[in-house]
């Protein structure tokens, strides 16, 4: 039985939305990978439909984060700053290719005097966001710093990257492209998808999360299809008398020689 309200009508994404910029995407492809697409066709997908994926979301202090997570999660926004402490989470439900798929969106703080606390929360994130002020070129500098930290506590083999600049109304067009200039370089860099964004606006919110979901849930896909193809192919059932556990398989075994 499903306990869960059914996926707001809204958060249904049948097709691969878009990168903003070609230039400093995670790919640049036009549809899902067709293995996905086949598996979610043919509900060949394990748990992860089950499954929570974590997104941190880091930054300096009043650069937008908790106005970018309001926006898309409840379509507000507050003019007056209020800092976050320590740690605020939301969930969001998605339905990807007829799969439903979550998010839980950790909104941490910039402060400094928070940020100890914040940090204990980076663990397990499978998508790292980092927000700077598009009108502010130290917070772009910064950037590099939040994303070590938020790696010591991470995989970066297993992590995706977004570098979001924050407050795009606040800057004229020839401040933006100066701007974006340099954000592209650092996007690049540190291999991070590039998005601009206004949470006044509204202006590219809903499409940049589209993309983080459907992003999330791809590369949680095929770890789930490369899971599933590696225990049909090079796993044998060992059944040995000593083994209380019946399905501790052959490969994780030394062989006999080498015992
Ligand atoms: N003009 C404009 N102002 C924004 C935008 N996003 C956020 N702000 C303002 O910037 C200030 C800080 O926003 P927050 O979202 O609280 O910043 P934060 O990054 O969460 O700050 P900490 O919680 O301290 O880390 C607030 O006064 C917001 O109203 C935006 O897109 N445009
Ligand atoms: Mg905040």
């Amino acid at each position: 039985m499903n306990i869960l309200a059914p996926v707001r009508r809204d958060r249904v994404l049948a097709e691969l939305p878009q990168c903003l910029r070609k230039e400093a995407a995670l790919h640049v492809r036009k549809d899902f990978h067709p293995r996905v697409t086949c598996a979610c066709q043919e509900h060949r997908t394990g748990t992860v439909g089950f499954k929570i994926s974590k997104v941190i979301v880091v930054g300096d202090l009043s650069v937008g984060k908790t106005c970018l997570i309001n926006r898309f999660c409840k379509d507000t926004f507050d003019k007056n700053y209020k800092a976050t402490i320590g740690v605020d989470f939301e969930m969001e439900r998605f339905e990807v290719l007829g799969i439903p798929f979550s998010l839980q969106l950790w909104d941490t703080a910039g402060q400094e005097r928070f940020k100890c606390i914040a940090s204990t929360y980076y663990r397990g994130a499978q998508a790292i966001i980092i927000v700077f002020n598009l009108n502010a070129v130290a917070s772009l500098e910064h950037t590099k710093q939040w994303l070590a930290d938020a790696l010591k506590e991470n995989d970066p083999s297993n992590v995706l990257l977004f570098l979001v600049g924050s407050k795009k109304d606040l800057s004229t067009p020839a401040q933006y492209a100066l701007m974006e200039k340099d954000a592209l370089k650092v996007a690049q860099e540190i291999k991070a998808e590039y998005w601009a964004v206004s949470s006044l606006t509204g202006e590219n919110v809903r499409e940049f999360f589209f993309r983080v979901a459907a992003l999330t849930f791809e590369a949680n896909v095929l770890a789930e299809l490369e899971k599933s193809g590696a225990r049909r192919i090079g796993d044998v059932v060992s059944i040995d008398s000593d083994d209380s556990n019946l399905y501790l398989t052959a490969s994780k075994k030394k062989p006999a020689c080498c015992r």
